[in-house]
C-alpha cells in the first residue's frame, strides 16, 4: 500500500505518473523505445530480487527473468513483433484486442537472482504521446506461481493412477477417442496392447496386498521404459494395463509387445507355486485402420479377445489379431 506521506510527496512532484508507478504494488516496469528500462518499482524489485539501480538505463532487463537472452513482452511491443508472442510463450497467450499492440501471455520464468521458477502472467502495453504516438511501453507482472502449480496437481489427480503414476483410465478413455480420430484423419493404423499380470490373485496371497502393490508399480516401471514419446501406457484397472501405439502396424505392436514380456520376465520378481516361478504378464495386440464406420472400442474388444487367448495358450506370452479378422 501507498503510504500517506509517499502519496502526499508523490502528488507534489511533476513527475506524478511516474512516481505512482514507482510505488504501485503491482509489479511494473516501462521500457523506453530503444528498449531501455526507464521505471523498474520496488515491487518489481520484490518479485525479481534485482534492484533497480541494476537495471535502469539498461535492455539487460531480460536477465531478471530467464538465463537464456530473449525478449520479453514490453521488447516484443517496442519492437513490433507482437506476432511471435505464441512462439515463445506458453498456450496461455492472447494478444490485445484493443488494437493498441498490447499483448497478454503467460510462462515460467527462471528467475535467476530467486534461484527458482516462477509462473508469471504479464500484460505490455504502450503509452501514447499527445500525438498518439507510442513514447514508452509498461509492462506489469502477476506471480502466479501457486495457482499454476495448484492447476498442475489437479490435472495429475484427474489423469494419473495413484498407485502407479500411469494414465488412469478415465484418461486411457479420452487418448484412445483422440487418436482414433487422429488415425482417421490422417488413415494411419492405430495399434493397442492390453496387457494383463499373470497369476496375480496368487502373488497377492502369497505376498500380501502391499507386496502386490509393489509389484504392480515395478511392473508398471518395466512398461514404461518400452514407450515411444507419442505412446500412451495406463492402468486400465486391477492388474491390466492398456498400450496405446499412435501409427503402429501390427508387427509393430507384436515387437513392442514381446519387449514388454521379455522385461517383465527380466524383472524376475519371485512367484513361487506358479510355472514360471517368476511375475510374467501375457499380452493381446491388436490393430486397426480407423474407419467412419467403426469405433475405437472395438479395438479396445479385440486386443481383450486376444489377450483372453494368451492367456488360454499358457500365459507369459503374446497373441495377435488384426480387427479386419476379429
Ligand atoms: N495388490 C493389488 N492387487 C490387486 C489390485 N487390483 C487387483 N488386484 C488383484 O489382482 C488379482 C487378479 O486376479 P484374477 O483376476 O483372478 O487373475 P489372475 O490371478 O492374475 O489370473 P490370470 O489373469 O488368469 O493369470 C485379484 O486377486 C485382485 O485382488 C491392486 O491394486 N493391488
Amino acid at each position: 500500500m501507498l503510504q500517506e506521506q509517499e502519496l502526499i510527496e508523490a502528488t507534489q512532484d511533476h513527475g506524478f505518473a511516474l512516481k505512482l508507478m514507482e510505488l504501485l504494488v503491482i509489479p511494473t516496469f516501462v521500457l523506453d523505445l530503444n528498449g531501455k528500462v526507464l521505471i523498474w518499482n520496488r515491487a518489481c524489485e520484490r518479485l525479481t530480487g534485482v534492484q533497480a539501480a541494476e537495471v535502469l538505463g539498461t535492455d539487460e532487463h531480460w536477465r531478471c527473468f530467464y538465463d537464456l537472452p530473449r525478449p520479453t513482452l514490453a521488447d516484443l511491443v517496442v519492437q513490433g513483433r507482437g506476432a511471435e508472442v505464441h512462439r515463445l510463450y506458453d498456450q496461455h497467450v492472447k494478444r490485445g484486442d484493443d488494437g493498441n499492440n498490447s499483448l497478454t501471455a503467460e510462462n515460467w520464468c527462471d528467475m535467476p537472482r530467486l534461484g527458482r521458477r516462477r509462473y508469471i502472467a504479464a500484460d505490455a502495453s504502450p503509452i501514447c504521446g499527445n500525438d498518439g504516438g507510442i513514447v514508452a511501453v509498461v509492462q506489469t507482472l502477476r506471480d502466479l506461481t501457486d495457482e499454476k502449480k495448484a492447476q498442475i496437481a489437479l490435472e495429475q489427480l484427474a489423469t494419473r493412477d495413484g498407485l502407479t503414476g500411469l494414465a488412469n483410465r478415465r484418461c486411457f478413455d479420452q487418448t484412445l477417442q483422440a487418436e482414433w480420430h487422429r488415425a482417421l484423419r490422417q488413415q494411419q493404423p492405430l495399434s493397442l496392447l492390453m496387457v494383463d499380470v499373470d497369476n496375480f490373485k496368487q502373488y497377492n496371497d502369497a505376498y500380501g496386498h502391499l507386496g502386490g502393490d509393489e509389484c504392480l508399480q515395478r511392473i508398471a516401471g518395466a512398461v514404461s521404459s518400452e514407450m515411444r514419446a507419442n505412446d500412451l501406457v495406463a492402468r486400465y484397472g486391477g492388474e491390466e494395463f492398456a498400450v496405446i501405439l499412435p501409427n503402429q502396424s501390427l508387427k509393430g505392436a507384436a515387437i513392442v509387445a514381446e519387449r514388454i514380456r521379455c522385461r517383465v520376465e527380466q524383472l524376475q520378481l519371485p512367484n513361487l507355486g506358479t510355472a514360471k516361478q517368476f511375475v510374467t504378464v501375457s499380452i493381446g495386440a491388436a490393430t486397426a485402420l480407423p474407419a467412419v464406420e467403426n469405433e475405437a472400442n472395438q479395438l479396445v474388444l479385440t486386443a481383450d479377445t486376444a489377450l483372453y487367448r494368451a492367456k488360454h495358450m499358457g500365459r507369459n506370452r503374446i497373441s495377435l489379431t488384426n480387427e479386419a479378422q476379429a
